[in-house]
């Protein structure tokens, strides 16, 4: 059996796409197109890269794009006052503080002073609180984008085994109470948890976001199961010359692929899904605050 290779690339074009005609509908009507704020301290090389990707993307849909650049030398003050700004600033409808900050700064605090209306990365405690109890509200790009990719081979999963492994509050837990959302039988596995393989072999859905490069293997997949694997870890690839680096995943693809009914690549699966999400979480706050209903794109 040869399993389906979600394309989360194709998937994010896509998204990017229908969110284009919706953001020009949004501008005609409200008369102004959404608003995102990407705020970037200090020079991290990888952080750059990212907030041109958004930069660039926001802008190519007809969005606004609001980059803020501080030196890694910022007060903690002098953040959360621009923080303060952006949430009382009617042109920003996204606030999105680029994580990690640098050392010496602290980035709990800053989240927290996010209005949660603007809250595109679904950061903040009252994201938290109002997915946990299934309110409306903004949900974490990357879980989002993992369940379209979900919903795209499996559009009823209720009553489905879906196993997440990891315990983040960025991605495991919000994952799986999406998962639970959708009337999945949800199992939360970490680092202690007993027997990892025969919990994951349980699984019908099996989501990887631990952040350890090809962590699960063969052993860890039932026949048949579709796999999502969240992690993107940079390692070592002396095969490729003196230096060189790749992208893996959580998952051994290549041990996985025989077994899987479906499974997300790294790169080109989940990843490209998170920017897109984070586009289409910009419209739904900008519909939000506008009391607009937020329909489907
Ligand atoms: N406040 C905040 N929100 C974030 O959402 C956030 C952040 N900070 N800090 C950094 C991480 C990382 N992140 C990624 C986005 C896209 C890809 C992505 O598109 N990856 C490509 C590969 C990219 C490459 O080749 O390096 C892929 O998987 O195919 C990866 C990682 C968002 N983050």
């Amino acid at each position: 059996m040869s399993a389906i290779i979600i394309d989360g690339k194709a998937f994010a074009a896509g998204l990017r796409e229908r969110l284009t005609g919706a953001v020009a509908a949004f501008g005609a009507s409200v008369g102004t197109a959404p608003g995102l704020a990407v705020v970037l301290v200090g020079e991290d090389p990888a952080s750059q890269v990212y907030v041109r990707s958004k930069a660039k993307q926001t802008v190519e849909i007809g969005m606004r794009s609001i980059e803020h650049k501080l030196p890694a030398s910022v007060s903690q003050r002098d953040l959360e006052d621009l923080v303060r700004r952006l949430n009382a600033d009617d042109a920003v409808d996204g606030i999105l503080v680029q994580l990690p900050l640098p050392p010496g700064l602290d980035a709990t605090p800053v989240i927290a002073l996010i209005d949660p209306f603007k809250d595109v990365d679904g950061l903040t405690d009252a994201s938290a609180g109002r997915l946990a109890s299934g309110r409306a509200g903004l949900v974490p790009c990357t879980p989002l984008g993992a369940m379209m990719l979900i919903n795209s081979v499996l559009p009823d999963i209720a009553g489905a085994e879906a196993v997440v492994v990891g315990r983040s509050n960025l991605v495991g837990k919000p994952i799986a109470q999406l998962l639970l959302q959708q009337n999945a039988t949800v199992t939360i596995a970490h680092s202690r948890t007993r027997d990892l393989a025969a919990v994951c072999r349980r699984a019908d859905i099996l989501v990887a976001a631990v952040g350890r490069p090809e962590m699960l293997g063969a052993d860890h997949v039932k026949d048949g199961a579709v796999v999502i694997d969240v992690g993107i870890n940079r390692i070592p690839a002396p095969d490729l010359g003196e230096g060189k680096t790749r992208l893996v995943g959580d998952v051994a693809f290549d041990a996985v692929v025989g077994k899987a009914r479906a499974i997300t690549p790294v790169p080109g699966g989940v990843g490209p899904m998170t920017i897109a999400c984070l586009l289409r979480n910009t419209l739904t706050a900008a519909r939000l605050r506008r009391g607009l209903a937020d329909t489907a794109v």
